[in-house]
């Protein structure tokens, strides 16, 4: 646990953010998603973080592109576009991610497409295991399920999947992506902003009992409920302390507050329940790992705007407050 005493952190040995930028946009079919974190630099989303005490270490010292792990080519299997680019970057990141876990850092991953939720949960799972003895939790934010699997899948797009790569729902192994192993329980994963659920994920969701908070339930409730549910879910039978990853993807907002994304939906989270979600589950202290995903500055006229709204989740998430 955490021996820095002004630190809140559970699982960080000091205020250290290990900082991935994953320039990949191989599990969908639009570019400029792979210009995210590039961006998220460039507003200085480093800075801001020094300035609220973190130190910060970049991966590799710079942004990730993995293109000199690219295979020589990729042919589609079945309609899955690209799955050993995928798997392999996805390998990598996992290596990547891990190494900051292990040294005791926070982690946090900037993207590019949500199918790197593969590596960066894969990495953080084996290094929370290995430090703690303890399952990861995942809160997906979201207006997407991203649960689809090779045979459910409409688009063939792999960031449309991860999550049932990672719960080792996919049967068999997947040419590229076999070397995954299933790290996440139905029962440790919650969804909060969904409104575009495909058919066949709807009942991939019901089969396997995922706790998940709809923009229904976030009207019925309000966010603050939702998220003591939330955690009221991922505390069972752990007194409320186990390690949390939040896998945020950028199109849980509003298309009104945050446009540049590839698949934008239109009735999602507005500014302030995007923040109040992320400030809430800062103040348990279990946050272990946050991945920002989806950015995609080539869409869209005013860029910037969701680009800074990336980096205030971010801060909100490390703990900037409002008073
Ligand atoms: N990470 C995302 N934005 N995912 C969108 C997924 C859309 C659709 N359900 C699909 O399987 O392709
Ligand atoms: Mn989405
Ligand atoms: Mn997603």
């Amino acid at each position: 646990m955490a021996v820095n005493g002004s630190s809140i952190w559970k699982y960080a040995d000091k205020n250290e953010i290990g900082v991935t930028c994953v320039a990949f946009s191989g599990g969908q079919p639009k570019e400029g998603v792979d210009l995210g974190p590039e961006y998220v630099l460039k507003a200085n989303l480093v800075e801001q973080l020094q300035d609220m005490k973190y130190n910060v270490v970049l991966t590799g010292g710079k942004v990730q592109h993995y293109k000199e792990f690219f295979p020589e080519s990729d042919e589609p299997v079945g309609i899955i576009k690209r799955p050993r680019t995928v798997g392999i970057v996805n390998k990598i990141l996992a290596d990547q991610v891990y190494e900051h876990i292990k040294e005791g850092r926070l982690a946090l991953q900037i993207g590019g497409d949500h199918s790197m939720a593969i590596g960066t949960i894969s990495g953080v799972a084996r290094g929370i295991k290995e430090r703690f003895q303890q399952d990861i939790k995942v809160i997906w934010v979201d207006a997407h399920a991203d649960i689809n699997t090779p045979e459910t899948t409409e688009t063939g797009n792999i960031h449309g999947m991860p999550v049932s790569f990672l719960m080792g729902l996919v049967k068999g192994k997947f040419e590229g992506l076999d070397w995954i192993e299933p790290c996440l329980k139905p029962e440790n994963l919650v969804y909060i902003g969904l409104r575009d659920v495909d058919k066949l994920e709807k009942q991939i969701l019901k089969e396997n009992k995922i706790k998940s908070f709809s923009m229904h339930e976030i009207d019925r409730y309000g966010i603050g409920q939702v998220l003591d549910m939330t955690i009221e879910h991922l505390s069972k039978g752990d007194r409320g302390e186990s390690p949390i990853h939040v896998s945020f993807d950028i199109d849980a907002l509003d298309p009104s507050v945050a446009g540049s994304t590839g698949t934008p939906v239109r009735g999602g989270l507005t500014f302030r329940e995007g923040h109040y979600l992320l400030e809430a589950l800062h103040s348990t202290g279990r946050l272990v790992a946050l991945d920002m995903v989806e950015l995609n500055p080539a869409i869209g006229d005013h860029c910037e705007d969701t680009i800074a709204i990336g980096c205030s989740l971010i801060r909100a998430t490390f703990g900037e407050s409002l008073l």
